[in-house]
């Protein structure tokens, strides 16, 4: 644990709900808290759902002059908010690392990744297709344009409290789309912060409004029940996911669903082991094992599991972790105190089946939620760490034999997002790529995450893509217009 250092002071963030393009303060407020230290940072106007009748009403007024802009306009004010939010990198990054924990260095890294949003979706509102044919009886002429789908829905989650935004906000945007966004209630500040960047760049009103609250249903349902409304676009857990899409099945709304992981990270007998153990510290260890992309689980080939336990327990121990505010911190604290304990009760469950504690184990004493970086080796089929997503600071190995083995295990999983793969062998690399059952495979790499790449997954881990040119279909209707 690094040393004790003072908490730096939160910069200016606008406290009220962004409404009709401006900063409204209603009643009730709420407050936001530090998880390295637990106190409440600042308090900030909680949303009702009369706030959110207000934001639709705003968002339906304003659809079809948005819709109506020229896609050069669009793309130019999605370009001038990536300028404003680079311009204003260290702000974004102090106000992130405050209320959500992760060290400073990789704040700054996710004030990079989500303003490239605003910058990729900025080039593609430009690039919006359509196509016209003849029909194959040489009877018709086939016209299909694309439209914007309308007032949409955005619910984000606390990981990456800008990102998860942005690869909403802009290709919504972009497309011609208004939207609501509804950020965690544990990390409003950086969207609300983003509220600003737009309002700065000239966003007309009511095309974007930010509604933070601390009682999300009460907000999102006659949201959901409001034939106003044509979209809605999660990222959460899994649970969260289908409650909302059994609210959206009512209205059979058009659905885009990031959800949960359970990322197996594969080593073959015939991986660089060095390289995979970096690459397991990367997949594990971004912002602190709390993304859904996180590797989950290590299945590690019996002939190389020594050898990459002992790496991995090497680098794993000599993390720093503290504050993300404090220098040299690579591993902040976790979200809440809850999330701490689901995280001690999956390496307790393990350790109950017979697996056995490498390096870490435990929570850390003293103020804030730190759990430290944790290795967890022969690690037993039925323990929950390898079914549950971890979000936190824990990598459990388990041992395979074969290569079918490890394909096998790592699709024993009902999730499908992430999956990760180490090996020399170039067919093997091709052939596992196709058999695992995930939306994106890193091979020979722990990150797979990329503003250009289609972001997603299969079975129960989503509904759709984000970023890439995929990302902005999402937010079109193809219309088929019949002509003589
Ligand atoms: O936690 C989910 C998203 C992480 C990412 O975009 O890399």
């Amino acid at each position: 644990m690094s040393a004790s250092v003072s908490v730096p002071a939160l910069p200016p963030v606008p406290t009220g709900l962004w409404l009709g393009g401006d900063q409204v303060h209603p009643g009730p407020v709420f407050g936001v808290r530090n998880p390295a230290t637990g106190d409440v940072l600042i308090e900030i106007a909680d949303a009702t759902p009369a706030d959110g009748a207000t934001a639709l009403a705003d968002a339906v007024t304003a659809q079809p002059g948005w819709a109506a802009t020229a896609p050069r306009e669009r793309a130019e004010l999605l370009r001038r908010a990536w300028e404003l939010v680079i311009a204003r990198r260290d702000e974004f990054a102090l106000v992130m690392t405050l209320e959500m924990g992760k060290p400073l260095a990789e704040s700054r890294g996710e004030v990079d990744y989500g303003g490239e949003f605003l910058r990729w979706f900025a080039e593609e509102a430009v690039r919006i297709g359509g196509r016209y044919t003849r029909s194959p009886s040489g009877t018709g002429r086939i016209l299909v344009t694309e439209q914007p789908v309308g007032p949409t829905l955005g619910i984000t989650p606390w990981n990456f409290p800008l990102a998860m935004g942005t690869r909403k906000i802009g290709p919504a945007l972009a497309a011609g789309c208004t939207m609501l966004i509804k950020p965690a209630a544990e990390t409003p500040l950086t969207m609300l912060l983003l509220g600003q960047v737009f309002a700065d760049a000239g966003l007309p009103p009511g095309v974007l409004s930010i509604l933070p609250t601390t009682n999300a249903a009460a907000l999102t349902t006659p949201l959901l029940t409001d034939p106003r409304l044509r979209k809605l676009t999660f990222t959460g857990s899994t649970a969260v996911g289908k409650l909302l899409l059994r609210q959206a099945a009512e209205r059979v709304l058009r659905t885009s669903m990031e959800l949960g992981g359970n990322a197996p990270f594969v080593v073959f007998a015939d991986a660089d082991v060095d390289a995979a153990v970096t690459g397991a510290l990367q997949a594990k260890m971004r912002n602190t094992g709390e993304a859904c992309t996180a590797a989950n689980r290590f299945h590690v080939a019996d002939q190389v599991r020594a050898e990459f336990t002992a790496g991995l327990t090497e680098r794993m121990s000599e993390l720093t972790v503290g504050p993300g505010y404090a220098p040299d911190v690579q591993v902040g604290p976790l979200i809440t105190d809850r999330q701490r304990t689901t995280v001690a009760e999956l390496v307790q469950d393990a350790l109950d089946r017979g697996a056995r504690v490498t390096t870490g184990g435990n929570a850390l004493p003293g103020p804030g939620w730190f759990f430290e970086p944790t290795v967890l080796a022969d690690v037993p089929a039925d323990a929950r760490i390898l079914r549950e997503e971890v979000f936190g600071p824990v990598a459990a190995i388990a041992g395979f034999s074969g290569e079918a083995a490890g394909v096998a295990a790592a699709n024993d999983t009902e999730f499908g997002l992430a999956a990760y793969f180490y090996t020399r062998d170039l067919d093997r690399a091709l052939r596992v790529s196709e058999a695992l059952e995930a939306g994106m495979v890193g091979v020979n790499r722990g990150v797979v995450s990329d503003v250009a790449a289609p972001f997603g997954g299969v079975k129960e881990s989503g509904l759709g893509r984000e970023a890439g040119t995929e990302g902005i279909a999402e937010y079109l209707e193809p219309k088929y217009i019949a002509l003589p």
